[in-house]
């Protein structure tokens, strides 16, 4: 897949397939519309071409904004789309210059003269340009003009593509790893860096690696127990993480960890990717390092019988 990062890198390829969205989770409903660019491009032994948008305009007029959060970054997004088969993927930063077209000016600079669009695939309720005026009634009129055909995604579908990234955000941030999991088609994940921490892992027998997400926006799950599947270096370990403050040792700040099962590599500044599979339980303030030592012990064999010995 070829990765985008301006309009204008982009040149008209034969057949352009397209379709325009966020894809937040890259989810089932997602999915389905990325089959249906691709059966349309074999079809026409054309290329299929996602237009997104990055960052969220909110992100940049307030980047203090904790609230913004996605499931997948921007990166994870492009890997997703890539693991499907897209060919091409253009990220498009907002502008002013870029809201302020107008509908036909859209049309005919970006969809038609410089994607080459042939087929587009777009929701019932997309609006584009300046005020967001433009719509699928201005697609379709000016479509013969163009030559191009419009393919409408119909309401209950884009419904369905909406709820399912709003519920996938919800049952993330309440700890339904397996719901999530179900509306997203894949085990959701998170990528990061290995930092140090406070050291106290290793005393308790349980070291656990730290991981710090680069990206404010992602979302992290509810606080808790998880089992996960971690991939580092080409290889998978079984293992299971923490989110929370660390109340039993009064903890300042929210960490995510993971005890990886037999593992005892030193990795700190290695990225690592960690899938979540199964909740285990929620965040638990004990009386002293020996009573968390044994519910640690616990959780292992929770873990271990959750994602099979
Ligand atoms: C499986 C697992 C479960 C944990 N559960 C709790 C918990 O219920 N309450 C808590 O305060 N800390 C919990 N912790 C976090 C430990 O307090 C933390 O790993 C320890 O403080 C080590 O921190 P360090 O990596 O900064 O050295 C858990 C850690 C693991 C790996
Ligand atoms: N089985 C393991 N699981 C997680 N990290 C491990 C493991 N074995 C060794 N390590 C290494 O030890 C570090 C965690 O040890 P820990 O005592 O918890 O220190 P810190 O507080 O710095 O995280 C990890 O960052 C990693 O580099």
């Amino acid at each position: 897949m070829k990765i985008y990062h301006h309009i204008d890198e982009f040149k008209p390829v034969k057949n352009a397939v397209v379709t325009i969205g966020t894809f937040d989770g890259v989810h089932l409903g997602h999915r389905k519309i990325v089959s249906r660019i691709k059966e349309l491009a074999d079809a026409c032994d054309g290329e299929t071409v996602i237009l997104t948008f990055f960052p969220h305009p909110r992100m940049i007029l307030h980047p203090e904004d904790e609230n913004i959060k996605l499931i997948t970054t921007i990166n994870e997004k492009a890997q997703l789309l890539e693991q499907l088969g897209v060919d091409h993927l253009i990220i498009t930063p907002f502008s002013r210059d870029f809201s302020n077209q107008s509908a036909e000016d859209y049309i005919r600079d970006v969809l038609v003269n410089k994607i080459g669009t042939k087929k587009i695939v777009i929701g019932y309720d997309h609006r584009f340009g300046k005020d967001r005026r433009g719509g699928l009634s201005d697609l379709l009129h000016l479509s013969p003009i163009y030559g191009f055909e419009v393919i409408e995604i119909p309401e209950q579908d884009i419904n369905e593509v909406a709820v399912s990234s709003t519920r996938i955000r919800e049952a993330l941030l309440a700890a339904n790893i397996e719901l999530a999991n179900t509306f997203l088609g894949y085990p959701f994940f998170i990528t990061g860096k290995v930092i140090r921490g406070d050291q106290i892992g290793r005393q308790i027998g349980y070291p656990t690696a730290n991981i710090q997400i680069e990206e404010k926006y992602k979302l992290i799950p509810a606080d808790g127990i998880f089992a996960v599947k971690v991939q580092h270096d080409g290889t998978e370990y079984k293992g299971m993480a923490y989110i929370g403050s660390r109340p039993t040792i009064n903890g300042m700040t929210r960490n995510i960890e993971v005890n990886l099962f037999d593992f005892s590599k030193e990795i700190y500044n290695e990225t690592i990717r960690m899938e979540f599979h199964y909740f285990v339980r929620g965040d638990v303030k004990f009386n002293g390092l020996d009573e968390l030592k044994v519910q640690i012990a616990k959780d292992k064999e929770d873990v271990l019988q959750l994602l099979g010995q």
